[in-house]
């Protein structure tokens, strides 16, 4: 039996990982991405017997990302996106600072070709196939443009040029038309392409933001989501209890008109989330879609004939991610029923109704992501992961009750050196139940302890590997922190996801009043009272949201937390949000009788941040941060770093040279952790 005895660090995050795992259409064959060390590269598995066949070749940490995978509906052909797109000056990402900037690019490969290997074709952020044919449609900026496979040349030829950005392709099944999202800044409007037309056909232009157009199997229908308004301030869509109310509509071909056929209560609609929405036809005149109205996101069956839409699962958990097979006769779900610590695999008939849970045919402590099911519908692929096991994919064929490990043996390959991780829940300050998991070493202690936070703040931990890779390195990371000694906790503060609109979205939190932090705060408290745990020795660590509430710690409460380490951090509400990236008014304004309003909301952004409490910050901080971060400006922590320096508080600093946020390459997460530990050990086990 292969197991990892793992010891160092480079071991613990050296773990293989599966992601993104699609399916061809008309033919049972699944590809998916797998990622060791950095190393991405793409395989396929088809019926019947389902061996894994790796078909790209790349072997360097290059912090190329793999996205947009697809496969052709009779799955010959893959198609696939390569690294990053450019930040607000126009720049690629260039993680190894290649003289020569990489630029993000469309690749394709021929699984039938007899020497098949990726085939670099064009500069893109987003492509698609056109069905029934030998083309490829991409877009670059507002214009659109296909390859023919077939020609010798691979010669782009422009289709259309437009206002804007391109931001969704979709076919019909029969290849003759194309919807498009096409963003126009702070509205988007749903347009057709026809090959041989002359113009883009507008689908029912309104003052709102149409989005997600998704074609049924006959050609006749687009269904697609209307959202209300411009598009809103992202301070107000994080931070404010804001919802993105939208409406269910849908075109008809033929008649050419668009009807509503369901919409969100007002003060209610999209926010930001884990887990997928997709709109999925069942038959021509079903589809599934799912919202978050019940105060839980669940999914729902819309009958267009009758008007009707009808609950396909309730209670209090939420459904992560979805699929149906081809035939409409399943839905396959990934939900946390019963599970406050990740997520497990079930199925529902949608004839009848009846519910059968899949996830006792895993190996116990599974956590389940992404189903997919497979042409046929006789089986459905899956992203497994736990407490002890790197995310692998996985087949289930339910009726036979038989799950393959596609050539990895998924219950061996596990991580011997990974505790197992308890899940906990207390009482914050104010009485809130929040939810979190331990890792404790061997013995009895008391052990030097750390709070951990996740970024988002929508993001959740869970009792093993996630979905996310960032999220994965960061259980490796604590994972490996026990194995040194310390006690771990990681906490889904309130704003997390997996507990609840409510809790996602629990009032005046973040710029706009940090109630948050007091979960922090109680969960400091809970791990210092603790036997186990020498309350002297405790620090703190969290990456990009985490880090803003790492700092948020050390300011408020030198006391408790006696170290931390924060990762791309955000320690200015105010400041980070004016920067380009983010887009938002909220804190400056054009009309003189708004300014007060602006400034009032600067006021409040600013006491909610770790700047306004420098005063009362005693402890040493490590603080890393990337230089071509995205998300959270360089300069956050190059402030903090020089205000605390003048201040004389012990502060490290390192700054990762052409590194975005949630690291591309595998080498800066093991330098960064690498520094991370040291400075811990430093001061909270050494000294
Ligand atoms: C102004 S704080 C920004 C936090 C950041 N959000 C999005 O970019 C974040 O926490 N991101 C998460 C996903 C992470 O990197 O862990």
């Amino acid at each position: 039996m292969e197991r990892l005895n793992m010891q160092s660090l480079d071991e613990y995050l050296g773990f293989t990982f599966a992601q993104n795992m699609v399916s061809a259409r008309h033919k049972d064959r699944l590809v998916w991405i797998r990622t060791t060390k950095g190393i991405r590269n793409l395989f396929i598995a088809s019926a019947p017997g389902y061996d894994p066949a790796q078909v790209s070749a790349w072997r360097e940490d290059d912090g190329q990302m793999i996205s947009g995978l697809q496969i052709s509906d009779e799955g010959r052909y893959l198609l696939f996106i390569r690294g990053e797109g450019k930040n607000v000056l126009g720049e690629y990402p260039n993680p190894l600072s290649l003289n020569t900037p990489p630029k993000q690019m469309l690749w394709f490969i021929d699984l039938d070709s007899r020497d098949s290997h990726p085939v670099e074709l064009a500069e893109t952020h987003l492509a698609c196939f056109r069905p029934d044919s030998t083309e490829i449609y991409f877009c670059k900026k507002g214009q659109l443009f296909k390859i023919d496979t077939a020609s010798s040349s691979l010669e782009p030829e422009e289709v259309l040029s437009t206002r804007g950005n391109i931001t969704e392709l979709s076919w019909t099944e029969q290849g003759d038309r194309l919807a498009m999202t096409i963003s126009r800044h702070r509205h988007s409007f749903i347009g057709i392409h026809t090959p041989g037309l002359d113009r883009i056909q507008w689908l029912n232009p309104s003052f709102d933001r149409d989005i997600q157009p998704t074609w049924s199997a006959d050609g006749q229908h687009i269904a697609y989501l209307k959202c209300h308004g411009v598009k809103p301030d992202i301070t107000d869509f994080w931070f404010n209890r804001f919802f993105d109310r939208f409406e269910l509509w849908i075109f008809n071909t033929n008649s050419m008109k668009a009807r509503q056929y369901w919409q969100c209560p007002e003060g209610d609609g999209i926010s930001l989330q884990e887990g997928d929405r997709p709109i999925i036809w069942v038959n021509e005149s079903q589809l599934l879609f799912s919202h978050e109205v019940s105060g839980w996101n669940h999914v729902y069956r819309l009958d267009i004939n009758r008007r009707h839409v009808e609950t396909l699962t309730e209670g209090e958990f939420l459904i992560h991610s979805y699929d149906v097979d081809r035939h409409g006769g399943w839905l396959y779900f990934t939900h946390n029923e019963g599970k406050h610590h990740g997520y497990r695999l079930s199925r529902l008939n949608l004839s009848n109704g009846s519910e059968e849970d899949l996830q006792s045919l895993l190996p116990e402590g599974s956590i389940a992501f992404q189903p997919v099911s497979v042409a046929s519908g006789n089986a459905v692929g899956l992203i497994m992961g736990g407490d002890q096991q790197p995310l692998i994919p996985v087949l289930i064929r339910p009726d036979d009750q038989q799950v393959y490990c596609f050539g990895q043996p998924a219950y061996e390959v596990g991580c011997r050196g990974f505790n197992k991780v308890e899940g906990i829940s207390f009482h914050s300050k104010d009485g809130l139940e929040v939810h979190g998991q331990l890792m404790k070493p061997e013995g009895k202690g008391p052990f030097p302890a750390l709070l951990t936070l996740h970024g988002g703040p929508w993001c959740q931990t869970v009792a093993g590997f996630s979905n996310w890779h960032g999220l994965s390195y960061v259980y490796a990371f604590n994972q490996y922190l026990v194995s040194q000694g310390f006690l771990v906790l990681s906490l889904n503060y309130r704003g997390s996801s997996g507990y609840g609109k409510e809790f996602r979205h629990p009032g005046p939190y973040g710029w706009n009043g940090a109630t948050e932090y007091q979960d922090v705060q109680a969960a400091g408290e809970w791990l210092a009272s603790r036997l186990d745990v020498n309350a002297e020795k405790l620090g703190i660590w969290g990456k990009s949201y985490g880090g803003y509430l790492t700092a948020m710690a050390l300011a408020r409460n030198s006391d408790l937390f006696k170290a931390g380490v924060d990762i791309e951090g955000c320690h200015h509400f105010p400041r980070e949000f004016r920067q380009r990236h983010w887009d938002s008014e909220k804190f400056s304004c054009m009309a003189a009788e708004e300014m007060e309003a602006a400034q009032k909301r600067a006021q409040k952004a600013l006491e909610s941040s770790p700047w306004h409490y420098l005063d009362t910050w005693q402890s040493p901080v490590l603080l890393i941060h990337p230089d071509d971060d995205r998300n959270v400006h360089f300069e956050e922590s190059q402030r903090l770093y020089n205000e605390l320096r003048k201040r004389n508080i012990t502060v490290e600093g390192m700054a990762i040279p052409d590194e975005v946020h949630s690291f591309l390459c595998h080498a800066p997460w093991v330098a960064g952790y690498r520094r991370a530990e040291q400075f811990l050990k430093k001061h909270l086990k050494h000294s």
